[in-house]
């Protein structure tokens, strides 16, 4: 059984005076995400894939589907109801800057999810201690305050206030975006490393399927709200089903040129259409080795 299975998914927003105007974020989507799985949601902006996530966390407005975590139908649970769900349910964001308090030190951020989970002080202490060393960050960062780190050292913090209570799934979105791309490798390889580890399953929200790739065992493509297709790694990127992903294949970074020539080459065959517009081949968390598993 999937440790998270949604089925049908449509979030729609309402704007406007009396929310009288409404956007259909998600239409229909249905993907599910396996235990010491990560599945990469991956698609344009304005596609939906962070408003998917959102709908996971209770944090978008469901009007039709079911979303199940670890057996129990979570779509319509209120605040209250969903806090149970704190502890196995975590989420990492993309501006790690915006997403931590720049005026606590590490010691207060990791300490907030485990008192609020009932985790008595010494213990916490212990388990900041574990948490920083899971992270790659030094002992004595738990005195620091948030504002003393680069980007990447405090997505390190943010991942580590994810994993404080031990989750079953993390949804991360977009959570290397916004950084460079050697911090960006070695973010992920860290997320790689603490899923060995831990066992924690990923939902894995991204832009980028140069990214994407390099992480997730199963892809789903979104675009306009829908999932167009969702399968294996492997078979995602290297026989796409859907013109757009291979589209979005060529736009992305490669670590192979060669592949990449050949991945033009195939796509000019198949299309008279014009070529995606994008970035070349360049070095990219490219480094990192595909997860095909
Ligand atoms: N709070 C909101 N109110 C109204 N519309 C929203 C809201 N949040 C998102 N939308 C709209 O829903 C659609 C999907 O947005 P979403 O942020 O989920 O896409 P995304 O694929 O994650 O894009 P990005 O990577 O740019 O964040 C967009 O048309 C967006 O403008």
């Amino acid at each position: 059984m999937s440790l998270l299975t949604m089925e049908d998914l449509v979030v729609r927003y309402r704007s406007g005076r009396r929310r009288s105007h409404a956007v259909t974020a998600v239409d229909g989507v249905s993907l599910d995400v396996r235990r010491r799985e990560t599945v990469g949601l991956v698609g344009e902006s304005g596609s939906g894939k962070s408003t998917v996530g959102r709908a996971v966390l209770g944090l978008a407005p469901i009007a039709a589907g079911r979303i199940a975590f670890g057996g129990q139908e979570i779509q319509g649970l209120g605040r209250s109801q969903r806090r149970p769900l704190a502890s196995r349910l975590q989420v990492v964001f993309q501006d790690p800057y915006s997403s931590l308090n720049p005026a606590l030190t590490v010691e207060d951020i990791l300490s907030e999810p485990l008192r609020a989970g009932g985790v008595p002080r010494q213990e916490a202490r212990n388990r900041i201690g574990a948490l920083l060393d899971r992270v790659g960050l030094p002992s004595d960062a738990a005195g620091r305050c948030a504002r003393e780190f680069s980007g990447g050292q405090r997505q390190r913090v943010a991942i580590a206030r994810a994993l404080a209570l031990r989750p079953e799934l993390i949804v991360c979105d977009e959570p290397v975006s916004a950084l460079d791309l050697s911090t960006q490798e070695r973010i992920l390889r860290l997320l790689v490393d603490i899923q060995e580890s831990t066992g924690v399953a990923y939902l894995f929200i991204s832009h980028d399927i140069s990214v994407v790739r390099h992480i997730s065992h199963r892809v789903a493509v979104m675009k306009q709200g829908r999932i167009l297709e969702f399968g294996s790694c492997e078979k995602v990127t290297s026989r796409p089903a859907h013109r757009f992903t291979e589209q979005l294949l060529l736009a992305s970074p490669v670590a192979d040129p060669d592949r990449q020539r050949e991945r033009r080459r195939r796509h000019h065959e198949q299309s008279a259409g014009p070529a995606w517009p994008g970035r070349e081949t360049g070095a990219a968390p490219g480094a990192l080795s595909e997860r095909n598993r």
